[in-house]
């Protein structure tokens, strides 16, 4: 497993606009956006409420206060200190509890085996070096039986003009540079990486953004932003 699986550049940038994540316009404004969706999709895929759950790459912690909202006992995994300290003061702000711990997922999958019922790691394997390796890790943590999200963006011509181009430079959805097109990963790609860490695919999920009613959605195309729900056996 790789150890070192992160990018110095990419954590840079995420500490650099910590500050501004609880802010519902700012640069992190479609995580606000598209984090109803997919917490209702995962929760109606595992049934938060109760559950011992692990959100990978959490930053500010929009995923892991949500789901916290929901019942389940939630910790938080970033590299991004200053994301994990605006993460731990909105906690103060929301009442809500969420464990938050300064961890790449191969370091704490190594004290964490088979810990967690639902592990989630949402729009973080564009940002790391080895995506496999997360994944890896991020299996190795879950138990038998239990439920793995991954969400990102597929590699293709329709997604380069999407989420760079259109995102990026025409709406002025996200700020420049923040996503690199050889990062991005083929579903085809993401599904032989869970099966190669032992996951079995249940669903494979798209998300779409519609530029004329600003409105994001869930449903069968995959092309741009996806996600994946995949399962450990028992
Ligand atoms: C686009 S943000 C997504 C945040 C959150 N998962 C969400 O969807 O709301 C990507 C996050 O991954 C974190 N990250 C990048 N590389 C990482 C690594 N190797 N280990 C842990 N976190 C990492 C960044 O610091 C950042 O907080």
């Amino acid at each position: 497993m790789n150890t070192t699986n992160a990018d110095p550049a990419e954590l840079q940038k995420f500490s650099e606009l910590a500050h501004r994540w609880w802010d519902p316009t700012s640069e992190f404004k479609p995580l606000h956006e598209i984090n109803p969706l997919r917490l209702d999709w995962i929760d109606s895929c595992a049934t938060l409420s109760g559950k011992k759950v692990l959100d990978v790459g959490c930053g500010g912690g929009i995923l892991s206060e949500s789901m916290a909202a929901r019942g389940a006992h939630v910790t938080g995994l970033d590299l991004s200190e200053k994301a994990l300290g605006v993460a731990r003061l909105h906690l103060f702000e929301s009442g809500r509890k969420v464990d938050y711990q300064l961890s790449s997922a191969e370091a704490y999958a190594a004290e964490h085996a088979a810990t967690f019922d639902v592990v989630t790691c949402m729009e973080m394997l564009e940002h790391v070096p080895d995506p496999a390796s997360t994944i890896a890790a991020c299996a190795r943590m879950v138990k038998p039986g239990g439920d793995v999200f991954f969400s990102t963006l597929n590699r293709n011509l329709k997604a380069y003009l999407f989420a760079i181009v259109g995102a990026e430079y025409v709406l002025k959805l996200l700020p420049r540079g923040t996503h690199e097109y050889a990062k991005f990963i083929k579903p085809s790609e993401l599904a032989r990486h869970c099966r190669n860490a032992g996951l079995s695919t249940q669903e494979l999920i798209g998300m779409s953004y519609n530029p004329l009613t600003k409105v994001y959605s869930l449903g069968t195309d995959t092309d741009v932003n996806y996600l994946i729900h995949a399962r450990r056996p028992a």
